[in-house]
């Protein structure tokens, strides 16, 4: 089966703890662990987020007093596709030596005119006090919202429509090639009057690019991998309710926070309608048991759909 797998930023990073090298790459030799599983078995693309580490790097740009202008999201975003990239292409060979494994810095083409651009939603960087994340935004031209019991600084998210280099991660599939590739949802371009590609200061949410790029690659499962077992009903309250199995139409009747399962639940809906295919949502360390739908939610067009892995 050909599969793609969303991996969620537990993978790299624990809630609470710092974002140093060592620590995201220590991380990492644990999470692939499943991941190098799956991919003795099946053909395997893996996407990875970038939101904290994108903070990270676009605070120390801002804060550099050589430059005369910070990077650019674009560039950042670039920045840790490499970054990661490298971590995980590591990991995963020394997890499967002998295995053939490329990290791809990819554009994702959106639209220049998405209203994103005016209303930034996607949380990146480090939490915040309220005080602390003013005093930011007033420094550095930030805008600032809350997420949770904390702050943080968010950035336009704009739409993707589609991974620039689909057909060379098509090629490197047919080649038996472990692709990790539109690593933070790709790095943000449009095409401009003269028809070129340019980077856009934007993050693009990993889920809904991984929908875009499963879809594009045929994929026959999009499994997002995170770090709750199960999409819940009435979350976080006396009466949460986990879901094995639904459907889009089931799914599009809840409501989910706009900063965290939101997108996720959106992602997997867009992949079942459009494609007919599976769509699943679990925890990293259980990504067999999900494929065979012992595990996570799954997501089918129907109630009544057979399991990717019954056909
Ligand atoms: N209805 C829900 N069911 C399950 N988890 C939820 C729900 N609503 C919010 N969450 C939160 O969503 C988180 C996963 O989203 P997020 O942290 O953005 O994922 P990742 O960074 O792993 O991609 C979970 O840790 C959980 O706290
Ligand atoms: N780009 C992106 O969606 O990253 P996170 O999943 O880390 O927020």
């Amino acid at each position: 089966m050909r599969v793609l797998v969303a991996l969620g930023g537990n993978a790299l990073l624990r809630r609470g703890e710092r974002p140093d090298a060592d620590t995201q790459q220590e991380n990492l030799r644990l999470s692939v662990t499943s991941l190098a599983k799956l991919a003795e078995r099946h053909e395997l693309i893996i996407t990875h987020g970038n939101g904290p580490q994108v903070g990270v790097l676009a605070l120390e740009s801002t804060q550099d007093p050589n430059l005369t202008r910070p990077y650019p999201l674009d560039t950042i975003v670039a920045e840790t596709q490499g970054m990661i990239g490298y971590w995980m292409l590591q990991a995963l060979q020394n997890a499967l030596p002998g295995r053939q494994v490329a990290a791809l810095v990819t554009q994702t083409l959106v639209s220049a005119v998405d209203p994103a651009f005016e209303d930034p939603t996607k949380f990146v960087g480090e939490v915040y006090d309220q005080d602390e994340a003013e005093k930011l935004a007033r420094e550095y031209g930030w805008t600032v919202k809350q997420d949770g019991r904390h702050w943080r600084r968010v950035v336009p998210s704009p739409a993707p429509q589609r991974v620039v280099e689909t057909r060379l991660i098509r090629r490197l599939i047919r080649d038996d090639i472990l692709t990790i590739c539109a690593g933070g949802g790709g790095v943000p371009v449009i095409r401009n009057d003269k028809g070129q590609l340019q980077g856009v200061e934007a993050v693009i949410d990993k889920d809904l690019t991984g929908s875009v790029l499963a879809e594009a690659l045929e994929a026959d499962v999009f499994m997002m991998l995170t770090d709750v077992p199960r999409v819940a009903r009435h979350f976080g309250t006396p009466r949460q309710e986990e879901i094995a199995h639904t459907t889009p139409y089931q799914l599009r009747a809840e409501e989910f926070p706009a900063g965290s399962m939101g997108p996720k639940v959106e992602a997997a809906c867009r992949f079942v309608e459009t494609t007919g295919d599976m769509a699943a949502i679990g925890r990293l360390d259980e990504a067999g048991q999900i494929l065979e739908g012992e595990a996570g939610t799954i997501v089918t067009p129907n109630a009544t759909w057979p399991l990717a892995s019954t056909l």
